[in-house]
């Protein structure tokens, strides 16, 4: 694993803008696995500031969003849809057609698991996949105790992670208490996955990224085994692993 040290969360925004950017000029027909919370937004202004100014085209760019929220529907402005169209694709020059989430309202929710996965493995499969982490190590929606080996699942969301998220929603009872996610081996399975953290209370789950043992009660931990992931943290978030680097 890869650590690229920033002072703080604007400067973990535009490394990270840049580092996709530069990936999206060498290759412009990408599929990019994205994700959403409070950590990637800085990074999406960054990429609609540069596509404003540079006209970095993103027409024959895929995208695969990791999860959703089961129970919203696209127009909710707490689904990860509206999300995502709010702070990155109304504003660059995606193709509708190649922007993909799991449906988290469709009538049958293991069928939307099977077609998600599919339709992910028959595009040939994500190049660069972004994550955020959460504090009990959860990446995507996979909550400790997911095993190694699942694909796009229906998940229960833990307490913690549910109040982790309640700040984007009204009241807690509004919090969905389930989500689809793509799973464990789905992630693993991307050509290159680029992890960013930022803030003191990331500083546990990245210390167990780089430094605990490889366990499913600990689910960003398998990505120690995958052969290219580039880690960008700030200060806070690397201050309990800072002999990492
Ligand atoms: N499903 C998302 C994850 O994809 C995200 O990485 C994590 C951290 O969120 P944040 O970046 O807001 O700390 O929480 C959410 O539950």
């Amino acid at each position: 694993m890869e650590v690229i040290k920033v002072r703080d969360y604007n400067e973990m925004s535009e490394k990270a803008a840049e580092y996709i950017i530069e990936k999206v000029k060498a290759n412009s027909k990408i599929r990019l696995g994205l994700a959403t919370g409070g950590t990637p937004l800085g990074l999406y202004k960054n990429m609609v500031t540069d596509f404003q100014h540079n006209n970095t085209s993103y027409r024959r760019v895929t995208s695969f969003n990791l999860d959703e929220y089961v129970g919203l529907s696209e127009e909710h402005p707490n689904s990860y849809r509206y999300y995502m169209n709010k702070s990155l694709f109304n504003h660059i020059n995606t193709l509708k057609s190649n922007i993909h989430l799991p449906n988290g309202n469709a009538v049958s929710l293991q069928e939307e698991c099977i077609r998600y996965d599919q339709l992910i493995q028959d595009s040939g499969g994500i190049d660069l996949q972004i994550l955020g982490i959460g504090q009990n190590g959860h990446i995507g929606f996979n909550e400790p105790g997911t095993p190694f080996g699942s694909k796009v699942h229906v998940v229960r969301l833990t307490e913690s992670t549910r109040q982790a998220n309640k700040h984007f929603f009204n009241h807690m009872n509004e919090v969905p208490t389930h989500a689809i996610t793509m799973g464990i081996q789905s992630i693993m399975k991307s050509k290159e996955i680029l992890l960013l953290a930022s803030g003191g209370q990331k500083s546990v789950a990245i210390h167990k990224l780089l430094q605990g043992e490889v366990s499913q009660q600990f689910p960003a931990s398998i990505l120690q085994l995958h052969p290219n992931v580039t880690v960008i943290a700030d200060e806070e978030a690397l201050s309990l692993a800072l002999s990492y680097i």
